[in-house]
């Protein structure tokens, strides 16, 4: 597999307060990875070390597997770390076709990548009439101009409406489904859920968890119960081996697993020892849940 940017025990120190700390994780070819974590967890400052704006304090990093320079591995990086800033009075198309000037970029792109995020319509439009969804999106299409191989987005979404926000989300997995490696740093659990396949959770600029969004709900799950009779429900789930623990709050009783246990062997057990249930559901901890679990995890 194509290793796009590898990290280190990377660590940012300012003054006492370590804002990155020994953080290591590695973004290959083809994903959409989340940084996900609570502001001032250090993923702005992850992003700035490695699109060199940020000096570290220590540990390393490489891109394209230290193939390149890092010079020359920016020019296949499209980033957008900062509030998108462009000609105020100067259309869509010109903001873009000056970038592709400083950049050395062909010109033909342009309509290319304004189409992609949406806004081919409104490229005579000049920039300081354009919502912050679109001041959003056109930044999108300019850090796409020269076909990065990976994209970087800094809380994308941030002080967008609703619409806004399904806008640039839309066009971030379009963007992924066209073969481009993106990496965004988000403190919306939905955010990363929804868009990205693997995450880094930080906390604390520590890293609490890497790998793949749907393997982080790692738990077999919980049973939530009801029974006319609670306590006769309880004795009995004591006694079954996969059950690690209960907790009974109202007339709900959770049921937590240690291992696979499917609702129609529970219901059945359960029967047999004469217990009818009047309501039985199976789920998974949400990646808010887990998340939170392994945010207090670290609490001390
Ligand atoms: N230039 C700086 N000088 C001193 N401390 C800084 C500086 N930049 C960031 N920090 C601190 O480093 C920590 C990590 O900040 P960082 O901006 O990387 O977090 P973040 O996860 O991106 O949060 P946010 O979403 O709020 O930007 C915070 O405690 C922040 O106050």
């Amino acid at each position: 597999m194509d290793t796009i940017l590898s990290i280190n025990n990377l660590s940012k120190n300012y003054g006492k307060l370590k804002a990155v700390n020994n953080l290591s994780f590695t973004i290959n070819k083809g994903h959409v990875y989340g940084i996900l974590g609570p502001n001032g967890s250090g993923k702005s400052t992850t992003l700035g070390i490695v699109l060199n704006v940020v000096n570290k304090s220590g540990g390393t990093y490489s891109w394209f597997d230290g193939t390149i320079t890092t010079h020359e591995a920016l020019k296949k990086v499209g980033a957008i770390i900062e509030r998108p800033n462009f000609y105020p009075y100067m259309s869509a198309y010109k903001n873009l076709r000056l970038v592709c000037k400083i950049k050395n970029i062909d010109e033909s792109k342009i309509n290319e990548k304004l189409e992609l995020v949406g806004l081919l319509e409104r490229k005579d439009s000049k920039f300081k009439t354009f919502s912050l969804g679109m001041k959003q999106r056109l930044a999108i299409a300019s850090a796409l101009l020269n076909d990065p191989e990976i994209l970087i987005l800094d809380e994308p979404t941030n002080g967008l409406d609703p619409q806004g926000i399904h806008q640039i989300r839309d066009i971030i997995r379009k963007i992924a489904g066209l073969g481009t490696t993106i990496l965004l740093a988000s403190h919306l659990l939905d955010e990363v859920e929804k868009v990205c396949s693997h995450v880094v959770v930080l906390r604390k600029g520590e890293n609490l968890y890497t790998g793949r969004v749907d393997e982080m709900i790692s738990t077999n799950g919980f049973f939530e119960l009801k029974s006319e009779n609670l306590e006769a429900l309880a004795q009995c789930l004591e006694q079954h081996q996969v059950i690690k623990n209960i907790k009974i709050t109202d007339d709900l009783l959770t049921a937590y697993l240690e291992d696979e246990l499917s609702a129609k062997d529970l219901n059945e057990f359960l029967f047999q020892q004469g217990i009818t249930l009047t309501h039985l559901v199976k789920r998974k901890e949400s990646l808010e849940e887990q998340f939170l679990q392994l945010t207090n995890k670290t609490d001390h």
